[in-house]
């Protein structure tokens, strides 16, 4: 008998999942969250958030004293409690490779199928690249046992970092990818709390659903990189890329919206979801499709050279010993995330020329140590700018934007800043004795 409330396991509690399954349980679904990863099943379990989301540890309280949210690390026990089942593990670039790496969903089908016993639904929400799911819809009917009727659909996931909840909770759009009737009835019975306050639902097929998802990323990574090819051009014309972009944005057709030229774009998302996209074009002799998406990526990249350019001319044209203060780390505010991040990026290379680059971030600083042991890190922001040639801001993090001049310009050794985010009005720090330089103006 199918319930009118189903039960949910999500299995996977990174980013994404930790966010689907607490929304999941606040929203009134019994839940069980499933990770390999033991500590993080413990760190869960009692109650802390182990990356940084605003509000998530509130909303994770509120779940965990709800009864409706427990955690473990045994699919089997997911395959007797849940109804319906969301994959939201990992896709990340292989390495050496554009392609995404499906070993993680693949595992949790593989793990999960002996274990569905009776009539239920797998959930992918992992970004993948087009066709995983019809491959991976076989793979269950091989695997689950003769009468347990497990189906499998896709439900892509459009949450930002940093606001998760509200993507969750209010999502501009939901996105079944099924091939019959029930799998789209136990989604809507998944959503039913959603999809009653009005959030629109395109129900749709498998490969389009998975497309849906990499057509979008790959839209915003093409916006980015199209302002930030404007601002190359502004730089070399000596036109100024933020009045361009301001300009553009009154145009609702274009609209203002990642249209922020800067450093670009990074994380755990875009740069290898447009990449896994053109491999599998390239796989499914359609390269020629999505071709523009290296320009994309190319462009992405000069951005970062660029950043390094304008410190090494502050540098006076040589970095070797130069001292560094580099703002910022995580892959954007409001996150944790250093996966791809462009200022890490960015102060590795200032490193590599043999610059001492000292970072600092409000969050990142665990994941930036871990991920980066050859960078000296800071506690604060006038730390890092001790003594410092140059002063980098590369993550626009609010208490970055509200830094002083005066008082950092009584700590530095040289006061330079280069604003690869344009967070600072180059005015105020100008008339406070700083040669300001920006990314996008001339
Ligand atoms: N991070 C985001 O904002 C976001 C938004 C939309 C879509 N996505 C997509 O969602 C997927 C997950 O992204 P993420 O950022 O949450 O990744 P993540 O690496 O933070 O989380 C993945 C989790 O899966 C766990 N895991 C791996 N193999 C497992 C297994 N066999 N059994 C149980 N758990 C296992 C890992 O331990 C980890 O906790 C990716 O495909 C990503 O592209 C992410
Ligand atoms: O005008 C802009 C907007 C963003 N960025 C950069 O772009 C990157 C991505 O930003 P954002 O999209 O806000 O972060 P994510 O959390 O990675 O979210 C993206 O990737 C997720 C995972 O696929 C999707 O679910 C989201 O819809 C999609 O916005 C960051 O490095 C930003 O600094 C810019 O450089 N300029």
């Amino acid at each position: 008998m199918r319930r009118l409330k189903p039960r949910l396991t999500v299995i996977g509690t990174g980013y994404l999942g930790a966010t689907h399954a607490i929304c999941m349980a606040v929203l009134g679904y019994d839940v069980l969250a499933v990770d390999c990863d033991r500590a993080k099943v413990d760190a869960l379990a009692a109650g802390t958030v182990p990356f940084h989301e605003p509000g998530l540890p509130e909303m994770l309280r509120k779940a965990l004293d709800s009864g409706r949210l427990r955690f473990t690390t045994d699919l089997a026990e997911a395959g007797a409690f849940g109804d319906v089942h969301f994959v939201c593990t990992g896709t990340p670039q292989v390495a050496g490779s554009m392609a995404a790496d499906l070993s993680q969903v693949e595992g949790v089908v593989r793990g999960l199928a002996p274990h569905l016993t009776r009539p239920c639904l797998v959930v992918g929400k992992s970004t993948v690249p087009v066709g995983t799911a019809a491959r991976l819809a076989e793979l269950l009917a091989g695997l689950a046992p003769v009468g347990a009727a497990a189906e499998l659909a896709w439900n892509p996931e459009f949450l930002r970092e940093g606001h998760a909840i509200e993507d969750t909770l209010q999502p501009s759009r939901l996105v079944f990818g099924v091939a019959s009737e029930t799998a789209r009835e136990w989604l809507e019975a998944a959503f039913r709390p959603l999809l009653t306050a009005g959030v629109p639902c395109v129900v749709t097929d498998l490969a389009t659903a998975e497309l849906v998802k990499v057509a979008a990323n790959s839209f915003l990574a093409t916006k980015i990189s199209f302002i930030n090819a404007m601002a190359e051009i502004c730089e070399s014309t000596g036109a100024d890329v933020h009045e361009l972009s301001t300009a553009l944005a009154y145009d609702d057709r274009i609209g203002g919206r990642f249209l922020k030229p800067g450093l670009g774009f990074g994380g755990g998302c875009l740069p290898k979801d447009i990449r896994a996209f053109i491999h599998r074009a390239e796989e499914l002799g359609t390269g020629e499709s999505v071709s523009f998406l290296r320009e994309v990526d190319a462009i992405n990249q000069r951005r970062r050279s660029r950043t390094v350019d304008l410190v090494r001319e502050q540098a006076g044209g040589d970095l070797a010993g130069v001292r560094v203060c580099v703002l910022g780390a995580a892959f954007k505010p409001h996150s944790d995330d250093v996966r791809d991040a462009p200022a890490l990026d960015v102060a590795r290379r200032l490193h590599e020329e043999g610059a001492s680059v000292v970072v600092h971030d409000p969050q990142a600083m665990d994941n930036a140590r871990r991920t980066h042991p050859e960078l000296e890190f800071a506690d604060g922001a006038l730390e890092a700018a001790a003594g410092a040639a140059v002063v980098a801001l590369l993550t626009e993090w609010d208490q970055f934007r509200g830094l002083d001049p005066v008082r950092l310009g009584e700590v530095v050794a040289g006061r330079s800043v280069v604003d690869a985010r344009n967070a600072l009005d180059g005015a105020t720090w100008r008339a406070a004795g700083w040669t300001y330089r920006a990314l996008g103006v001339a």
